[in-house]
C-alpha cells in the first residue's frame, strides 16, 4: 500500500495533512496515535470509502480512486463502527459477503463455517447481527474481511473491545497469514500488541506522520511506550487535577 500525500478537512478542522506512507508487501504494520490523530480518516481514504481533498492511494498498484474494483477485490477491510447490515445471522451476513464478491456457494458455505468456528462465534449461532455484543461485532467483521482470502489486509482497531481468548486467536490468523505472504496494517492503542506482532509501526498525531519504519529502527532501545510518549508529546500532570473527585 502506497498512500501520497492524503489531505483530509472536516469544514475547517484539518483531519489529515499529507500523509505519505509506504506499507512495503509482507510487512505487519502497526498505525499508532492519540484520540482524534487521523488513523481512521487515513485508512478510510485509504480503502476507497472516503474521498480524500487530496493526495492518492495505492493498494498493491492499482489507484483506489481511479480504479477501485480492481483495487477493493484484492483487500480486507475492517472499518471503524463496523456498519453492517445487521438484521442478518452471522453465517448470512458471511454468505452476503461471499456472494457479493462473486465467490461459490460452497466455497462461501466452507470458509464462513471455518472463520464462524475459529473466531468462536457459533456456526449454528441463530443469533442477528444486530443484537451481538461489541466483540462478536468486531469479529464477524474481521471474518468479513478476510472470507475472499485477500492479499492485503487494513483493520482499524481490530482487537478493540475483544476478549483475550479471541484476542490470541485473532493474532495467530494474523500472524499466519502474514507468513503465507499477506499484509496487514492495522490501528491500535494497545503498544504491547503492536510491539509483539508488528514489523513496522507508524506514529501518526494531529494529522502528521511523526515517524515510521520498522519496529527496531522506531524504538531503539527505548520501549514502544516510551517512544509514542516523547513523540505525542505527552501532558505533564500538575498532580492538581481534578482536585475535587
Ligand atoms: N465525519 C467527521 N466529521 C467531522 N470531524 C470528523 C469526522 N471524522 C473525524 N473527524 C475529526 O477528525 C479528526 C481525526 O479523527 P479520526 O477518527 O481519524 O481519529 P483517530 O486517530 O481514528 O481517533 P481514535 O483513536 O479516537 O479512534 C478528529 O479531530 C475528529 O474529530
Amino acid at each position: 500500500m502506497s498512500l501520497r500525500g492524503l489531505v483530509k478537512h472536516f469544514d475547517t478542522k484539518l483531519a489529515v495533512s499529507g500523509v505519505s506512507l509506504d506499507v512495503p508487501a509482507g510487512s505487519f504494520y502497526g498505525l499508532l496515535g492519540p484520540n482524534g490523530a487521523g488513523k481512521t480518516t487515513t485508512l478510510s481514504m485509504a480503502v476507497g470509502l472516503l474521498r480524500p481533498d487530496a493526495g492518492q492511494a495505492f493498494l498493491l498498484g492499482y489507484d483506489v480512486w481511479a480504479d477501485p474494483v480492481a483495487a477493493k477485490a484484492r483487500l480486507g477491510v475492517l472499518p471503524d463502527g463496523v456498519r453492517l447490515f445487521d438484521r442478518l445471522t452471522g453465517a448470512e451476513l458471511l454468505a452476503y459477503h461471499g456472494l457479493l464478491r462473486g465467490m461459490d456457494a460452497a466455497t462461501v458455505d466452507q470458509r464462513a463455517r471455518e472463520l464462524l468456528d475459529v473466531l468462536e462465534l457459533g456456526t449454528t449461532n441463530k443469533t442477528m447481527v444486530v443484537d451481538y455484543s461489541a466483540g462478536m461485532r468486531k469479529k464477524i467483521g474481521l471474518a468479513c474481511a478476510l472470507l475472499h482470502a485477500p492479499r492485503l489486509l487494513v483493520l482499524d482497531e481490530p482487537f478493540e473491545a475483544v476478549d483475550p481468548v479471541s484476542a490470541a486467536r485473532i493474532r495467530d490468523i494474523l500472524q499466519r497469514y502474514v507468513a503465507g505472504g499477506g499484509t496487514v496494517i492495522f490501528s491500535s492503542h494497545v503498544m504491547e500488541v503492536v510491539e509483539r506482532l508488528c514489523s513496522h509501526v507508524a506514529i501518526l498525531s494531529d494529522g502528521v506522520l511523526r515517524m515510521h519504519g520498522t519496529l527496531d529502527a522506531v524504538r531503539g532501545d527505548r520501549s514502544l511506550e516510551e517512544v509514542f510518549v516523547q513523540v505525542v508529546g505527552a501532558r505533564v500532570g500538575t498532580g492538581s487535577e481534578l482536585a475535587w473527585l
